[in-house]
């Protein structure tokens, strides 16, 4: 055991658990009943620590290639993604089974790559995780490989875990696979290959390290697993990779133990957020707000809500960046708004009790949530 403390997960308060084909599919041989009620337990003593977890469970394509009997991985796309049309089925059934035992209510997600590279899917895709999250559901997240041909595919759910973690700013993107870490040389070509037990994230000499795929089963290797460490690390989210069979893995994790590889984000949450926002120069809209608005931005450090807005200038969509401006037209803030333009003139100088009234639905009470607010 390394005695370096891992506090990724000790720390972490929302979770992305991934865990790769091979685990699931016990090497592709059918769907591991034991490991999976084995995490699923640990999942559940996690959520009652109060981490939010999600899943991002790969394994439809080798669960649906055994269900359909193929000896070999199809090559033709429409083959591949009717296996994972029917393998998804056995994962789904499995995840919802194991979960229920330990009173834990499971939601399903097939999301692809164009859905998050759309705003407006993206925040969609952001509500729904998160309202899931604060109802207590365990996510469980796949690639919708019914819909997705080559070129708008994740490569690989190590991607896919990132964008998630990134997507609703995980603290932590733990990936589950079959070897005990990052090493220094693929440990199945190179028998004196030695863990990495810490680096910092997107660290050059780790993707030399890491190779491809080891089996037949898994997608993308190592190399993958690296590059989504770097991507999370955007957002602020530590990755750790390690043994999904490792007793207790994510427990012994959560209390502080160091096991696998810890890849840590160089800069926090907020930083990263915040300097995106700054670089953002140019935005399409802007809101006038009034003094009482403009103090509670600047000196409470308070978010931003319609009532205190009294114009709205230029169209924007949901999401986007928007410059919020004193009466006398000075900068003082960026952030990203909850509502459009066209929905703003609507709920400009009401209270935010009245925005379900005036629209017919809530994106939430603030225009712009503080955390996404940066003072210029
Ligand atoms: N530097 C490395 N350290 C550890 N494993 C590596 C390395 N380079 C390549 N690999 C290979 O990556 C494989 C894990 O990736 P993959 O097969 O895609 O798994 P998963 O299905 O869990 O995503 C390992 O079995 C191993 O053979
Ligand atoms: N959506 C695919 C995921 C493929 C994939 O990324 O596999 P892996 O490299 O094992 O995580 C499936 O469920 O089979």
């Amino acid at each position: 055991m390394n005695s370096v403390p891992h506090a990724a997960l000790q720390q972490a308060s929302r979770i992305i658990v991934k865990v790769g084909s091979s685990l699931v599919t016990d090497e592709g041989r059918g769907l591991d009943h034991a490991a999976i009620a084995r995490w699923a337990a640990q999942i559940a003593a996690l959520r009652a620590m109060r981490k939010e977890v999600v899943l991002v469970s790969s394994g439809a394509i080798a669960e649906g290639m055994l269900r359909l009997g193929f000896t070999r991985r199809p090559t033709d796309i429409h083959e591949l993604q009717a296996c994972a049309a029917v393998g998804q089925m056995g994962l789904a059934q499995i995840y919802e089974t194991s979960f229920h035992g330990h009173g834990v209510k499971t939601a399903q997600v097939l999301l692809t790559h164009a859905d998050l590279a759309d705003r407006e899917r993206y925040l969609n895709a952001r509500s729904t995780l998160t309202t899931l999250l604060r109802l207590g559901v365990v996510p469980i997240i796949n690639e919708n490989d019914t819909v997705v041909t080559d070129e708008i595919k994740f490569g690989d759910n190590d991607t896919l875990g990132a964008l998630v973690a990134n997507l609703i700013e995980a603290d932590a993107l733990v990936i589950l696979t079959d070897q005990r870490g990052l090493f220094s040389s693929d440990p199945r070509k190179d028998p004196s290959a030695r863990l990495v037990a810490q680096a910092q994230a997107g660290d050059p000499q780790l993707e030399a390290m890491a190779g491809g795929a080891g089996s037949s089963i898994g997608r993308g290797g190592m190399l993958t697993k690296v590059l989504a460490a770097k991507r999370a690390a955007r957002s602020g989210a530590h990755t750790i990779i390690a043994w999904g069979r490792e007793e207790d893995v994510l427990l012994r994790l959560a209390g502080g133990e160091a096991i696998g590889t810890q890849l840590s984000a160089p800069t926090g949450r907020l930083t990263a957020r915040r300097q995106w926002m700054i670089d953002h120069l140019h935005t399409t809209g802007e809101v006038v707000i009034d003094a009482g608005a403009a103090q509670k931005l600047t000196r409470e450090g308070k978010s931003l809500l319609p009532i205190g807005v009294v114009a709205v200038r230029g169209e924007f969509g949901r999401g986007q960046v928007i410059t919020c401006l004193d009466e006398a037209g000075q900068p003082l803030a960026r952030g990203l708004t909850n509502y459009t333009s066209s929905e703003v003139r609507r709920i400009m100088r009401h209270s935010s009790a009245e925005i379900e009234r005036i629209l017919g639905y809530v994106e939430g009470p603030e225009l712009v949530h503080r955390d996404n607010l940066v003072l210029l």
